[in-house]
């Protein structure tokens, strides 16, 4: 049998319904067909082949890069694709590349940021791409620390501009995606300064490149920050360095939504919190959690698929040897993530509906949300991304030897993604941040109700002293089980940091002193979160035969897998005993037994083309091994029998006539 033959049996095993499950995946119907359509544009047109892509140069890599930007652009012009299809579209394409600033970043920014007459007039721009633009923020010395940015933006009451200067080295701004090469404009996060007082970071709209011939303007410097982790990855992006000599802008393009400067120059902060101009990292947040699920399902399905195929001993009179995939041990690395892909799937879907709840409040002036909304894109941006990177890597080893090849697609997976755990907020501040929310929540609680995803808090003191009655696994099987332990674990840690920072005189110093211990209950709120999330989504109609059941199982492999995975923090708080943690992995281990049949089924669920995949490994039709032989062919290095250099370097010492003596 080959691994067609082995995918194709495994196909037959499922105990659900694929197509049911797709739409499950993807949120509705509408939402698959789209992703479905836009997918398959992508794969069957060869402008955005990628198999070639780890045998170029950077600088051929980047301009390889820019064709496939400019062909999409006309493609979706041509056949009229709606904003969902485009970014679809762009998302399969599958090269981080400026179009990702421009439409994640820069629009998102002036949209959020930009007054009612900015917008009218800025947009149109961007929207149509007549301008390209970038998110200056980060600097070559701070990044994670806005607040301690150092360009400054100077108001000149006698010409009504701002100046624009890198005072220092350290102040040049160091990262943003598409700025080398091809950003014509940027937003560019400045310290304010009037009559010599500083107002704090602002957003001020600059451009950087000439519209005529895109050469630099005066006063501005710009380049490349140099090759980044993995060979293709990121490389496709020109995320580059640029310096500002006193560049001068109008006043008018200062981002005037949160606050304004008026022409005599006096600085006016309106009815909105400061903290909206942090909006756009925000919403990119959000889509980051979004991307997380996708990242994440792609590794998995490679290496379920892969783990199928691959056998390894256990061959009893020349039959065939195990597939792997039926180690307990592959499945205990492999299951969990599996889960994990649905249940950051069904967090994002969560998290966007939360951020447009968000935005509407905020258009009504309403802000309450505000808090909540940074704690919650920030923590679960933190965890879905640290997981995903570690779950990229870990599916990389559960293929073994092949997993290293740049052909299983893994590697290049890993390194496109691991930067997530940084850009958009360091993933260790932004658990500090959740940090703070939760502290003051409890801090505030004596004339304020925890809501949301808080609410639990106010349910501290039934939680602080309540016991886990679960005495048999099967009790496990239970959601209202599994949240109270999860939000028994989440109220104990942070009631104990707040508890213990209130002994300090200077709570700052207390926040500092309990940093470690406040990620940790900063990731048990967000596990709480996750998880309490993917059991809601279950509580929702899910059409099609089996497939709701099917998630049941992933949603207790991922609550149970976590349980297991942190049993420390349950059993430290008090609210397990190792008999009950013990129960719950015995029940885990069933829980796996009952993926098992469905694992293919499961991934294909997931509705990756090959092309998307770009893995030999993990090849829808499971033609695994003939197609990692041609893949090694294609390499250059095989173009010829002898190779270049072979000649000049190799066989003059195998020529040399030495004797061992005269060594
Ligand atoms: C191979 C395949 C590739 C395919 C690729 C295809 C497609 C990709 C598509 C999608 C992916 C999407 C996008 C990403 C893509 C690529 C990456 C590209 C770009 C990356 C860009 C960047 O990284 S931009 C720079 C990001 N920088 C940061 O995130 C900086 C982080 N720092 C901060 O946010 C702040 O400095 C801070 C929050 C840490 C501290 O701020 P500060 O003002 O000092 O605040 P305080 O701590 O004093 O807090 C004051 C109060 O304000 C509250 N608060 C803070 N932030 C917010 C907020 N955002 N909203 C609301 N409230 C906030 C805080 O809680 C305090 O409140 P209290 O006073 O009540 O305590
Ligand atoms: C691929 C990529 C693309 C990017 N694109 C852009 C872009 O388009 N535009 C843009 O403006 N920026 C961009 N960035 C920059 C990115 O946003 C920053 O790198 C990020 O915000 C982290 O900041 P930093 O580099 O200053 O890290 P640092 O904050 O210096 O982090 C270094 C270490 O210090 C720790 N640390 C920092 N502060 C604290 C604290 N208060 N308490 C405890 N520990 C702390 C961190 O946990 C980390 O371990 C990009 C970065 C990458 C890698």
């Amino acid at each position: 049998m080959e691994g067609v033959d082995y995918l194709r049996d495994e196909r037959k095993k499922s105990e659900f319904d694929v197509e049911a499950m797709k739409v499950a995946w993807a949120g509705s119907r509408e939402a698959f067909q789209v992703s479905d359509r836009m997918a398959k544009l992508v794969a069957n047109d060869p402008v955005f082949e990628k198999f070639s892509k780890p045998t170029l140069g950077r600088k051929e890599m980047f301009k390889n890069t820019l064709r496939k930007a400019a062909y999409a652009w006309k493609l979706i012009n041509d056949l009229h694709l709606t904003e969902e299809e485009a970014k679809w579209l762009r998302h399969y394409i599958d090269e981080p590349n400026y179009t990702d600033l421009q439409w994640e970043m820069f629009v998102p920014a002036l949209e959020g940021q930009g007054s009612e007459e900015q917008k009218r007039k800025w947009l149109p721009l961007a929207q149509t791409m007549q301008i390209i633009g970038t998110y200056a923020q980060t600097e070559l010395a701070h990044g994670s620390n806005v607040q301690g940015l150092e360009t400054t933006a100077t108001f000149d009451h006698e010409t009504d501009q701002f100046v624009i200067h890198s005072p220092t080295l350290t102040s040049s701004k160091w990262w943003p995606g598409g700025m080398a090469k091809v950003a014509t404009h940027a937003i560019v996060y400045a310290r304010l300064i009037i009559d010599g007082h500083f107002y704090g970071v602002h957003g001020f709209i600059v451009q950087l490149r000439s519209l005529e011939d895109h050469s630099t303007l005066p006063g501005i410097t710009v380049g490349d920050i140099g090759m980044k982790f993995g060979h293709g990855a990121y490389n496709t992006m020109d995320n580059g360095v640029l310096r500002f000599d006193r560049v001068r802008i109008p006043r008018n393009q200062m981002l005037m939504r949160v606050s304004q400067v008026t022409k005599e120059g006096k600085y006016v902060q309106s009815d909105v919190p400061r903290q909206l101009a942090y909006g756009t990292m925000v919403s990119v947040r959000q889509t980051i959690v979004s991307d997380a699920s996708k990242a994440l399902s792609r590794a998995v399905c490679i290496a379920t698929r892969y783990s199928a195929i691959r056998r390894q001993f256990g061959s009893h009179d020349g039959g065939p040897e195990t597939q792997v995939i039926d180690y307990k041990t592959q499945q205990s690395r492999l299951f969990p993530l599996l889960a994990s892909a649905f249940a950051f799937r069904f967090v994002s879907e969560w998290l966007k509906s939360l951020q447009t709840d968000v935005k509407q409040r905020l258009e009504a002036k309403d802000f309450s949300t505000l808090p909540e909304a940074h704690a919650c894109t920030a923590g679960l941006k933190s965890l879905t991304t640290a997981a995903t990177a570690d779950g990229i890597e870990e599916c990389r080893k559960l293929c073994g030897g092949h997993g290293y090849l740049i052909s299983s697609g893994l590697p290049e997976l890993y390194a496109y993604y691991v930067p997530a755990c940084t850009y958009e907020g360091e993933n260790v501040v932004m658990m500090l941040q959740v940090a703070r929310f939760l502290v003051k929540t409890v801090s505030e609680m004596s004339y304020k109700q925890p809501v949301g995803t808080a609410d639990y808090l106010g349910r501290m003191a039934p939680l602080m002293h309540n016991n886990c009655d679960v005495q048999t696994a099967e009790d496990w099987l239970n959601p209202s089980a599994i949240v109270k332990a999860f939000e028994t674990r989440a109220v104990r840690m942070i009631v104990d940091c707040s508890q213990r920072i209130a002994k300090f005189e200077n709570q700052e110093e207390g926040f500092a002193e309990l940093s470690t211990d406040l990620v940790e209950a900063s990731l048990a709120h967000c596990q709480l979160i996750v998880v309490s999330t993917f059991i809601q989504r279950l509580k929702q109609e899910i059409p099609g035969k089996g497939v709701k059941q099917s998630l049941e199982v992933l949603c207790y492999v991922y609550a149970l897998y976590l349980l297991h995975k942190h049993q420390g923090d349950f059993l430290a708080t008090g609210y397990l005993t190792s008999k009950q943690a013990s129960l719950a992995n015995d029940q885990l281990k069933t829980l796996y037994s009952k993926v098992r049949p469905n694992a293919i089924a499961l991934v294909d669920s997931f509705n990756h083309t090959d092309h998307y995949l770009s893995s030999v490994l993990g090849r829808y039709d499971g033609n695994v091994y003939p197609k990692l032989y041609e893949a090694a062919r294609k390499d250059p290095l095989n173009d010829s029998d002898i190779a270049d250099g072979i000649n000049q370097y190799v066989q003059p010492i195998l020529k040399q006539k030495l004797h061992l003596a005269k060594l």
